[in-house]
């Protein structure tokens, strides 16, 4: 409930600072460790999305609301929700590859030992945006950014927590990857990092523009990065350089299973 506060307060800190859409980090409301999640997981609709849609209501903001631990059918899922200013449940998210990896003397973590993996992907439209929802690990699969800019996205925006290891290495650089890649915006919202916590996040929330170019970070304390996003840009951009249009997907398209080259297609 102390975070719980701690976020509220902090929303209503970058309201008044004339914010209109606002991104909390992935769990930010649980700690980050298989130990706590059965304890704190819930049903969406529930206890967290209830205060999630007033405070969005209460503040006449767009709320993604990071993830929490949702139980659903049995299942546990790493799931992000997004509420309007009317406190409408306006997308959900459920984390798509749940992070697994093992770097001896670094980090080791097995969330697929407790999360099952979400099937489907999540956009919203706010503002003449159309933005795509990833959350943290997710950054790191090339596929997923690219069905987003696919459908149509200008942003997508990633809840997360790296860690002390691959947070220096690989935190920044696959916003600035998928940001140019896919010319659209990248907004990642991280956990501050607290040292006695059971998790040691890097922190560091960042926005980058479809150039690639970082238009705001924190630090890996507790902070709020403020950007103003121009949908004009994304589409000057795309003019610029034309990947968005020169895609040749005729030649490259890989369907699962298969990947179509011209020998097969002639
Ligand atoms: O990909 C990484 O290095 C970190 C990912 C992570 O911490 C997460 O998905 O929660």
């Amino acid at each position: 409930m102390k975070v719980f506060l701690k976020c509220l307060a902090k929303v209503k800190e970058a309201t008044g600072h004339g914010a209109e859409l606002i991104v909390l980090p992935e769990c930010f409301n649980c700690p980050y460790d298989e130990n706590y999640f059965t304890d704190f997981a819930e049903a969406i609709p529930g206890q967290s999305s209830n205060v999630l849609s007033n405070v969005a209501k209460e503040n006449g903001i767009y709320l993604v609301g990071g993830s929490v631990v949702e139980k659903l059918d049995g299942k546990f899922y790493n799931t992000c929700t997004v509420w309007s200013p009317d406190g409408e449940l306006v997308a959900k998210y459920q984390k798509a590859h749940p992070f697994d990896i093992n770097i001896p003397g670094g980090t080791s973590f097995k969330e697929s030992e407790f999360f099952s993996p979400g099937t489907s992907f999540a956009t919203f439209d706010v503002f003449g945006f159309k933005i795509g929802l990833g959350i943290c690990y997710d950054l790191r699969f090339a596929e997923l950014a690219q069905v987003y800019a696919r459908l149509g996205c200008h942003v997508i925006i990633y809840p997360g927590a790296f860690n002390m290891t691959t947070g220096p290495l690989h935190w920044e650089l696959l916003q600035r990857i998928r940001a140019v890649d896919n010319q659209v915006y990248i907004a990642s919202a991280s956990l501050a990092r607290d040292t006695s916590g059971p998790f040691i996040a890097w922190g560091h929330s960042t926005v980058v523009d479809p150039l690639g170019k970082i238009l705001g970070t924190a630090q890996e304390k507790e902070d709020i990065v403020y950007c103003e996003l121009d949908l004009k840009h994304v589409n000057k951009v795309r003019k610029m350089i034309p990947i968005t249009f020169q895609r040749r997907t005729d030649l490259y398209d890989v369907v699962e299973g298969k990947t179509f080259i011209s020998e097969e297609k002639s």
